[in-house]
């Protein structure tokens, strides 16, 4: 391991990986890699996942294309100086803001949407001009196993590289100083990563998970709601970081969205779920399991059907649920929709934010004001209003968590920024020694009144003098650097 990521550090020391046209040719030929060997992709994901290649493809390969033509479109401009203000003293120099790549990054991704989370951070960590390596989850072996095969061939040995392996393997690499880490998985491995990461100074983005709340209003379409709602919710079986959670909703709403999700359940996977292409299967037996007691005495109002042999779980409601239940102590990640009641969108803000802060937020409303009064009045690490999912699928916001719900943020120009540092830069000449006494010791009041002038702009003769005077400095400034340059 250590070898490897010394590897990688020779390399991109050597300064490859920094030139703007390597890296578009980086991300051109992972394009090609995305294009070329769709097949054997769509394949992996659609093993890992019980999943057709159809729902593989607009789950994520559509993602990851989406976000390599934003960077090649945008990188020019994302990596290029940015001229930066100035104040009077640094008037006559180069002030600007460099974004400069880190270094060698570590990626590890989580096994849900096992492409999109491994090859979005890539994408910015290569268009930032960094060595990457990327730790795919084990837990989704064919796609670990085809992005190893795979990106050695179209991308820079040197500078990317994949390594495979479990706990041990994740381990020993968090051993290895690195010079940013982006981790996507559960909260308890987050704080593993970010103490392995303490010991090297490495900074960490997290993007970690929680209870989504979904608030729906008395005041909404409800066909609408539940389908969006029943959309986001099932898809991937309910392993989406960002599905909605749990419904919060007035009472009398309860038995309106069983029935209206229920209805939009057989309109999506036909009267026999099981086998709907659409539907996928739960990871492996232990989440199975997991999610299997979180059923244990509470009122199902729909679903509930399980197959332990193929790990099938029915699209589930729960109803009538216990704030302090089980299934609402923990983030769920199946199938499983409690509704919880509440008398009113106050009793909705207080329990949101009686909890740790989710990594998104939905409310459904016709009133856009109390949309706002939600988000105002609580925090989460990303909302949609009036559906679920899709501030995800805008890669000009950033995406990321809060509070346990995660740190930092991805996507678009924000993966750039992750993966970037921005450098200021000040340039000065070596002219201008008259006006730099002014800082120079001995100290003295005037000074210190000259400085408040061109650092504070504090001047005690009022506006008009004190224009007066900028306007002065600023002639006085230009001869003198005139006089000074033919001198
Ligand atoms: N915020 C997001 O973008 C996002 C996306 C997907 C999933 N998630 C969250 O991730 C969770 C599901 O993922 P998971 O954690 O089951 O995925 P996982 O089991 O695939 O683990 C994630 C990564 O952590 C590594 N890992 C596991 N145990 C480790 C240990 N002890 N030390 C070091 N590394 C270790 C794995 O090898 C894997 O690469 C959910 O909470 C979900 O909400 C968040
Ligand atoms: C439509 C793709 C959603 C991906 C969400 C990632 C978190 O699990």
């Amino acid at each position: 391991m250590e070898r490897q990521v010394l590897r990688l550090r020779q390399a991109f020391r050597s300064g490859r990986s920094r030139p703007l046209r390597f890296r578009l040719q980086q991300l051109e030929a992972l394009r090609r890699m995305v294009q070329e060997r769709e097949k054997e992709i769509l394949a992996a994901i659609a093993a890992d996942l019980s999943k057709s290649e159809l729902n593989a493809y607009s789950h994520e390969v559509i993602t990851i294309l989406g976000e390599i033509d934003f960077m090649l479109g945008n990188l020019p401009e994302l990596a290029s100086a940015r001229p930066a203000k100035k104040n009077l003293l640094t008037m006559m120099d180069e002030a600007y803001v460099q974004p400069e790549p880190l270094g060698v990054v570590l990626i590890i991704g989580a096994w849900n949407y096992p492409f999109v989370l491994t090859m979005q951070p890539l994408v910015g960590a290569i268009a930032a001009g960094n060595a990457a390596i990327v730790k795919p989850s084990e837990l989704s072996e064919n796609t670990a196993k085809i992005l190893a095969e795979l990106l050695p061939q179209y991308l820079d040995q040197d500078l990317y590289a994949i390594v495979n392996g479990g706990i041990p393997e994740t381990t020993e690499l968090l051993k290895q100083r690195f010079d940013h880490i982006l981790y996507t998985g559960n909260t308890a491995v987050g704080k593993i990563v970010m103490e392995a990461a303490a010991k090297h100074l490495t900074p960490v983005t997290l993007e970690l998970g929680g209870k989504s709340p979904c608030y729906i209003d008395r005041d909404c379409d409800l066909d609408v709601a539940c389908r969006r709602i029943a959309w986001g919710k099932y898809m991937n079986c309910g392993q989406t970081c960002i599905a909605p959670d749990y419904i919060l909703c007035e009472a009398s709403l309860q038995n309106q969205i069983v029935q209206k999700i229920k209805e939009t359940v057989k309109d999506f996977y036909g009267e026999n779920i099981k086998a709907s292409p659409d539907y996928e299967r739960i990871i492996n037996l232990r989440h199975f399991k997991r999610l299997q007691s979180l059923l244990k005495g509470q009122k199902i109002a729909f679903g509930g059907e399980m197959d332990e042999a193929t790990r099938y779980l029915a699209p589930t409601i729960l109803t009538d649920v216990d704030p302090n239940s089980k299934v609402m102590q923990e983030e769920i990640f199946g199938p499983i929709l409690p509704i919880v009641s509440v008398k009113n969108v106050d009793e909705a803000i207080n329990f949101i934010n009686d909890r740790e802060k989710p990594l998104a937020l939905y409310v459904f409303s016709r009133n856009n004001k109390l949309i706002k009064r939600v988000i105002d009045e609580t925090s989460s690490g990303g909302v949609t209003g009036n559906d679920v999912i899709m501030h995800f699928t805008v890669n000009s916001l950033p995406f990321g968590g809060v509070g346990a719900s995660g740190m930092g943020a991805y996507h678009g120009k924000y993966s750039f920024d992750t993966f970037s540092h921005q450098r200021p830069c000040l340039l000065k000449g070596l002219k201008g020694e008259s006006v730099n006494k002014l800082r120079y010791p001995p100290n003295s009041e005037s000074k210190v009144s000259w400085a408040k002038f061109f650092l504070l702009k504090q001047f005690n003769k009022g506006r008009l003098g004190m224009l007066l005077f900028v306007c002065l400095v600023a002639v006085a400034a230009v001869i003198v650097k005139f006089v000074l340059e033919r001198a």
